[in-house]
């Protein structure tokens, strides 16, 4: 038996034992151990003799008045006998009011046994007659010690005392001092016999005595008794409050009889001080009811084990429990309901802890995967029932891991933070809103009617997601791709859905992020396709599967080619050539777009020496940047390593930043450029126009030209936005001095448009698409660059 079981078990047999006699408040009152105990009984007493020997007064004075006979009193004895039965009646209740006062007195007792002696010896002797019947009060005057006074001798001095009075006063009558008093039954000559009177003196000390010696010897029988019975109570108490369980009793309907330390202190109440205290009115409403019927179940005679609640303690703070009720009721005893129960307040919180831990995100507290699963079981089932669907929504924010790897995990986390309280904001209440893992958040939609519902929320999120973060102390752009899947349509199970909702988002990242994708049967060819590809893509360097094209850059003056853009290509074994936009966003998941852009700027750069060393007009080599590569610390040192290794001039080296990814981190692009500047490197803005750069920003940036994105020039000619698009960049360019080349110009009317418009230099199929490198030279040598017959005559070729 563990320790804690034996405690357990001892106090519950004290506790068994004393159960009876546990009535602690009531049994204190009666109790002769305790002098107001005693001195009630003694005051009832009192008041006992007082109204037997008022009634006698009234009797006898009554007798006196109305009676022929004139009963056996003088007049003066009967006037005697009122006085002195006013004067017991007036002592008692002086006593009765003035006990609080007159019980610190020293030797108050004493004082109250003497007067009740005098008082009944004046009362015999002056009132005569039928007063002399009350001889025997004097053996209640002296019971009155033996219960009032805890020594022995003190009693038997005052029962002493007592007979000497009543000795004095035979005597007194004897020697005539006194006025004749007659006795009842007893020859009116033996008045005066001496012999007599010293023998009615001798039996009546004998049976004060006798009173003496028996009631103080009762009495500290029965003190012993009960000091020992408090004794015990008073260690039961103890070894209660010694207790750290709550242990209370009550009566089978709440009301509060007793409570130990431990409930005292857990719940701040005092069943002594607070009166009438009802346990069911300190229950919380949500255990009401259940422990009401647990009160009326053990008042019944169960026990009732295992009994869960929670109180509210004095400060309003809930306190939960745990524990058994009984009821042993004994004998003529009332009903009196026993509880045993543990504060496990802390053991509740630690799990409600415990439990949250489980099912949410540390980070953001939003729900995990476990607990998302969950709710969108309860969504399923919701959506059932009213014919509605569930959508699921899969996040990625876009290039999160730059961030992170750049700005500390710190910032990382401010910022998922932020996405999680701007998602919130995007859905309702019944809606939830998971982080999975990482930068992947999930959103169950529940209640959805149509796919408009769900486009509705998707803006909105990516709306949300978009505006600037402010964030230790750097301004933060950043997009999110979302996938969709909707419930019933795109599958059943939770798992499922999640996992279709995933496929969707892949293909909103390929789609150019920053967009939303609903899941398509057809994209799980693609999934498998994905998984083939990282597979493949792991293997692509070694098997050297890469080929670089190169496409040029014309200048509008000279019509001479500038540069020529390398852009990657993967020639896969079984999937054929395949575009960057196919692969490059994988690599970048992977982490292989390190290596892999590594190797595209020293083939680039070795290429560009190669065309160099034939005696080709040099020319730029530009390479595609990733946002990944930008921020990896090692990127100077790399650029300079290349460049060192292939001999490279820094000047023939372009390198092409997306806007996107330089205002994602402003502050930290412009570092990194300043610096890539520094080496000599011309550094251009790609897909200008897409971002948000602003004018500010431009101007912090150390970089050679702008490159306005493809999707304006595609129909500059026929739009008037895109004009307008296109012209406001080409005359920032040029306000800051900067070059402005426009990518993607298919046709002439793109290119006339430009060209009027000062566009400083073009690229596009108009010119030449990307060739491999052998073509590329080619087109250095100035064959086969398509320029424009119209242009021609112009360009000063
Ligand atoms: N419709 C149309 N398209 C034209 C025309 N002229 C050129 N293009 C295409 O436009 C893309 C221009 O590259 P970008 O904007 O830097 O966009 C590039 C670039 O961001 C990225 N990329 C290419 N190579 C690399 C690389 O080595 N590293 C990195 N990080 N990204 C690369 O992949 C993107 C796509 O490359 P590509 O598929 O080669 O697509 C190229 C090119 O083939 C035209 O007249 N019409």
């Amino acid at each position: 038996m563990s320790a804690g079981k034996v405690v357990q078990a001892a106090w519950l047999g004290a506790l068994g034992r004393n159960l009876g006699s546990m009535q602690l408040q009531s049994l204190a009152r009666g109790n002769f151990a305790d002098p107001a105990g005693r001195n009630e009984l003694v005051a009832k007493i009192r008041w006992f003799l007082a109204v037997m020997i008022g009634c006698y007064g009234v009797f006898a004075a009554g007798f006196y008045a109305f009676s022929e006979y004139g009963l056996f009193l003088t007049r003066e004895q009967v006037i005697f006998l009122l006085v002195s039965v006013g004067a017991f009646l007036g002592c008692n209740t002086l006593y009765h009011f003035h006990y609080e006062r007159i019980r610190n007195i020293r030797y108050a007792a004493h004082l109250q046994v003497l007067i009740d002696f005098l008082l009944i010896t004046l009362l015999i002797h002056f009132s005569g007659g039928g007063a002399s019947w009350f001889w025997p009060v004097y053996l209640v005057a002296t019971l009155e010690a033996a219960i009032l006074l805890d020594r022995k001798r003190e009693v038997w001095l005052l029962g002493g005392i007592g007979g000497l009075m009543f000795g004095a006063m035979l005597a007194g009558q004897y020697l005539g001092w006194f006025c004749e008093v007659p006795m009842p039954f007893v020859d009116p000559q033996l008045h005066h016999d001496g012999l007599f009177l010293l023998l009615i003196w001798l039996w009546v000390s004998l049976l004060n005595a006798a009173i003496a010696v028996i009631g103080s010897f009762l009495m500290s029988v029965i003190r012993n008794e009960n000091e020992a019975l408090r004794r015990s109570e008073r260690r039961l108490v103890n070894f209660l409050d010694s207790a750290n369980d709550l242990i209370f009793s009550a009566t089978p309907e709440g009301r509060l009889l007793y409570a130990n330390h431990s409930w005292k202190s857990a719940l701040g109440f005092d069943p002594d001080t607070a009166d009438n205290l009802n346990l069911l009115d300190i229950i919380h409403p949500t255990y009401k009811s259940k422990c009401q019927a647990a009160f009326g179940k053990a008042a019944a005679g169960q026990r009732v084990n295992v009994l869960e609640g929670s109180f509210i303690a004095c400060d309003r703070r809930p306190i939960d429990v745990e524990g058994n009720i009984t009821c042993n009721p004994e004998d003529g005893d009332a009903t009196v309901i026993w509880g045993i129960c543990r504060d496990v307040t802390e053991r509740k919180k630690a799990q409600e802890q415990l439990y949250h831990l489980a099912h949410h995100d540390m980070l953001t507290g939003l729900p995990n995967r476990l607990f998302f699963i969950d709710r969108l079981k309860h969504a399923r089932a919701m959506a059932r029932r009213g014919e509605k669907q569930v959508a699921v929504l899969f996040l990625d924010l876009d290039r999160f891991k730059i961030i992170n790897d750049t700005l500390g995990h710190s910032v990382g986390d401010q910022l998922l933070q932020e996405a999680a309280s701007r998602l919130l904001e995007c859905v309702r209440e019944v809606d939830t809103v998971a982080r999975l893992g990482g930068d992947e958040f999930t959103v169950a939609l529940c209640n959805v009617n149509g796919v408009e519902d769900v486009e509705q929320v998707a803006q909105k999120i990516l709306k949300a997601l978009s505006r600037p973060m402010a964030l230790g102390g750097h301004e933060l752009f950043i997009t999110t791709s979302i996938g969709i899947c909707l419930y019933p349509d795109h599958g059943e199970e939770p798992v499922e859905l999640i996992k279709n909702a995933d496929i969707a988002m892949y293909n909103a990242k390929t789609n150019g992020r920053n967009n939303y994708q609903f899941y398509d049967q057809a994209m799980d060819q693609e999934a498998d396709k994905r998984l083939m590809l990282e597979t493949g893509m792991r293997k692509a360097l070694e098997r050297e599967e890469f080929r670089i094209y190169y496409q040029p850059k014309v200048d509008m003056v000279s019509g001479r080619v500038t540069a020529m853009e390398a852009l990657l290509r993967w020639e896969h074994p079984e999937l054929g050539m395949l575009p960057p936009s196919s692969f490059i966003s994988l690599a970048e998941e992977t982490g292989l777009i390190f290596p892999i852009g590594e190797w595209v700027l020293r083939h680039a750069c070795l290429q560009n020496r190669a065309w160099q060393d034939q005696g080709l007009a040099p020319v730029r080599v530009a390479v595609n940047l990733s946002g990944y590569q930008l921020q990896h610390k090692g990127l100077i040192a790399t650029v300079r390593k290349i460049l060192e290794e292939t001999g490279l001039d820094p000047m023939y080296l372009e390198l092409e930043v997306t806007e996107t990814v330089v205002m994602q981190n402003p502050d930290f692009a412009v570092a990194i450029l300043n610096e890539l500047r520094g080496l000599g490197i011309h550094i251009s803005i790609d897909d200008f126009g897409t971002g948000y750069s602003s004018l500010a920003h431009l101007k912090r940036f150390s970089v050679n030209t702008l490159k306005i994105d493809k999707s304006f020039v595609r129909e500059v000619d026929i739009n008037s936005t895109d004009a307008a698009i296109a012209t406001a960049i080409i005359a920032m360019g040029n306000s800051l001095n900067l070059k402005v080349i426009a990518e993607g110009v298919e046709n002439e009317g793109q290119f006339s448009f430009l060209r009027e418009n000062k566009c400083d230099e073009m690229q596009g199929y108009l010119f030449s698409k990307p060739v491999p490198p052998q073509e590329a030279a080619k087109l250095l040598r100035g064959e086969g660059l398509k320029i424009p017959e119209t242009a021609l005559a112009e360009l000063s070729i």
